[in-house]
C-alpha cells in the first residue's frame, strides 16, 4: 500500500487529493505544517510527500536532505502562485501538483515514486505466468525470502505485493525500497535508519525501512545494484535479525520477511565478484522468474483491457473495448517494455481514441527495426500465428490491412488462431478475447461457407459442404457431433 504524507489543511483542495489517494488504496499520513511533517516522516517515512505551498517546502526538502530522509516532495498549490512553485522546485521539490487536483496525476505521481496503488493481483491468463502464480501461493505462507528476477517492467514490484498480500504477514506493513534510486550513503540510511547526531545533519532519531517493515514485508528492488558494503550489513540483517541504526546505539530486533528483486543474473554477478555469494544463497531461497511479455503471448489481451478499463475511469472516459484490428496490433507487437510498455500505450491509446471502440490508429506502437536474436527467436516460438513476423513495422502490418474488408480480416485472424492453437476452441477465444459461443457461431458460418475449419483437439476434420466423400475402406464415418 502506498504511503502518502500531505502537509496542509486537508480543509481545502489538498483534502480532495488525499480522497483520491485513499480511494486508489493509499495510506495517508498528515502534518499541519512542515515541522510535524519532517516527525512523521523521521517516524514513518513515506512513500510520496505533498505540500502545500503556503507552507515552507524550501525548509522542509532541506531537512530532508540534512537528516538524509529521501522522499519525493511535490509543491501544490494554484496556477497563480507560479513563483513560489518556481522557488519549491529550485529548493528541490521533485514536482509541482496544480490544485484543484487531477486525480490522474495523482496516480501518476504515486508511481512514479514507484508506489503505484495496489491493484487486485497480477492478471495471468498465459500458462506461463498461471503456473508461476501457482508456485507463488505455494510458497507466499513461508516465511523464507524470495528473490524476483525478470526484465524491467515484466511485473516483479506487482508480484512481490500479491506474495506480501497472499502471506500471513498480510496485516503488517508492505514497504520496497529502489536500491537502484539512491546514492549510497543515502540507501544507507534509509535502509537502517539513523541516531541523533550520526552525521551532521542528523537532528533526530529515524527509523530505516527494515524497522519501518517491521511485522511485514521489506521489498529490495533492484538489489544487483547494491554496492558490496552494503550486501554485507543486509546479511547481517539476515542473519542477527537485528538492525543497527547509523551512529551506534543497541541493535534493534526486527521481524522482517525480505524480498529482493532485480533485471539482472545474480548468479552470473556473484561470477564476476559483483555480488556476495552468501547473500545471494540467503536472498535464493526461493526463486521466481517473471517471464517477459513475449513470453505469455496469452496474456496481451487480458491486459490491455484492463488497462483500458483501468484508464478509462480514471479519465472520466468511456469505457471501451478494443477493436479486432487493434488486438491483432497488440498480439504481433515484440513489448520489448514488457507490461509496463503495454500499460503506457494503452493509456495513450485511451485518451487517443475516437468512436466507441478503440482502434489501431489510437494504439502507437514504437516500431524496432531488430529484435534481438534471443527475443526474434522467443516471439517466433511464443506469439501466435496471427503475427505476421515479428521484425515488421507493426505501421507497415496494419497498413497491409487497408483496402481489405473488416469481415475477411476478423475471418483470417479467427482461423489462423485457432489453427495456433491447435484447433483448441477455449485458447483460441481466450487469444482473441471473445466468447467461446461467439466462436462456434462465427466457424459454423464459415464452414458453412466451405471454408475449412481446424478440428478440435482429439477429433476429425468434418468435411466443408460440397466436398462430402464417402468414408475410405474400413474408415468409419465419424458418428459424434463435431465441434465446430
Ligand atoms: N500481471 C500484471 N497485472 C496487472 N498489472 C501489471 C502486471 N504486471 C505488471 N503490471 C503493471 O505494469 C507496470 C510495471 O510493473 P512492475 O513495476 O511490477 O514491474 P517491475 O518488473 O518491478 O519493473 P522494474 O524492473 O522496472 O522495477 C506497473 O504499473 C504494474 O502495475
Amino acid at each position: 500500500m502506498a504511503r502518502l504524507l500531505i502537509v496542509g489543511s486537508l480543509e481545502g483542495e489538498l483534502g480532495s487529493a488525499a480522497r483520491v489517494a485513499i480511494a486508489r488504496g493509499a495510506k495517508l499520513g498528515h502534518a499541519e505544517g512542515v515541522a510535524a511533517g519532517l516527525e512523521r516522516l523521521r517516524a514513518e517515512g513515506a512513500d510520496l510527500a505533498l505540500v502545500d505551498l503556503r507552507h515552507d517546502v524550501a525548509w522542509l526538502v532541506q531537512a530532508m536532505a540534512a537528516e538524509r530522509i529521501a522522499c519525493p516532495v511535490v509543491a501544490c498549490g494554484r496556477a497563480e502562485d507560479g513563483d513560489a512553485a518556481v522557488r519549491a522546485i529550485e529548493a528541490g521539490a521533485r514536482d509541482f501538483l496544480p490544485l484543484p487536483p487531477d486525480a490522474d496525476l495523482i496516480i501518476a505521481m504515486l508511481q512514479a515514486a514507484g508506489a503505484a496503488p495496489s491493484r487486485e493481483g497480477p492478471i495471468a491468463r498465459d500458462p506461463a505466468m498461471t503456473m508461476l502464480l501457482a508456485r507463488a501461493a505455494q510458497v507466499a505462507r513461508a516465511e523464507a525470502s524470495v528473490l524476483l528476477t525478470g526484465e524491467s517492467g515484466t511485473g516483479k514490484e506487482v508480484l512481490a505485493r500479491h506474495l506480501h498480500a497472499t502471506s500471513k504477514r498480510a496485516r503488517g506493513p508492505f514497504v520496497a525500497l529502489n536500491c537502484a534510486a539512491l546514492p549510497e550513503t543515502l540507501l544507507e540510511s534509509e535502509l537502517f535508519g539513523h541516531e541523533k547526531g550520526a552525521f551532521s545533519g542528523a537532528v533526530a532519531t529515524r527509523k530505516g525501512k527494515f524497522e519501518q517493515a517491521d511485522g511485514g514485508t521489506l521489498l529490495l528492488d533492484e538489489i544487483g545494484e547494491m554496492d558490496p558494503r552494503l550486501q554485507a550489513k543486509i546479511l547481517r540483517v539476515i542473519q542477527e535479525r537485528e538492525v543497527d541504526r547509523l551512529g551506534g546505539g543497541a541493535p534493534i530486533k526486527v521481524d522482517v520477511r525480505l524480498l529482493a528483486a532485480t533485471h539482472r543474473d545474480l548468479a552470473q554477478e556473484v561470477a564476476r565478484g559483483r555480488f556476495r555469494e552468501d547473500l545471494y544463497f540467503r536472498l535464493n531461497v526461493i526463486a521466481l522468474r517473471i517471464p517477459p511479455l513475449r513470453e505469455r503471448p496469452a496474456d496481451i489481451l487480458p491486459l490491455a483491457e484492463h488497462f483500458a478499463l483501468h484508464y478509462a475511469r480514471a479519465n472520466g472516459l468511456p469505457e471501451r473495448g478494443l477493436s479486432l484490428v487493434a488486438r491483432q496490433a497488440l498480439l504481433s507487437h515484440a513489448w520489448p517494455g514488457n507490461v509496463r510498455e503495454l500499460e503506457n500505450t494503452i493509456h495513450r491509446a485511451v485518451l487517443l481514441a475516437e468512436g466507441h471502440e478503440i482502434g489501431p490508429e489510437a494504439v502507437e506502437l514504437t516500431p524496432r527495426a531488430v529484435l534481438t536474436e534471443t527475443e526474434a527467436v522467443a516471439t517466433l516460438q511464443a506469439a501466435p500465428a496471427v503475427a505476421s513476423g515479428p521484425a515488421t513495422a507493426p505501421a507497415n502490418r496494419v497498413a497491409a490491412l487497408v483496402g481489405r474488408k473488416m469481415e475477411e480480416v476478423e475471418r483470417d485472424l479467427i482461423l489462423e488462431t485457432l489453427s495456433h492453437c491447435l484447433g483448441n476452441r477455449t485458447r483460441a477465444a481466450e487469444i482473441l478475447g471473445i466468447s467461446i459461443r461467439t466462436l462456434r457461431n462465427k466457424l459454423q458460418d464459415y464452414r458453412a461457407a466451405g471454408l475449412p475449419v481446424p478440428p478440435a483437439p482429439g477429433q476429425m476434420a468434418p468435411p466443408a459442404p460440397g466436398q462430402m466423400a464417402p468414408p475410405a475402406p474400413g474408415q468409419m464415418t465419424p458418428t459424434l457431433p463435431v465441434a465446430v
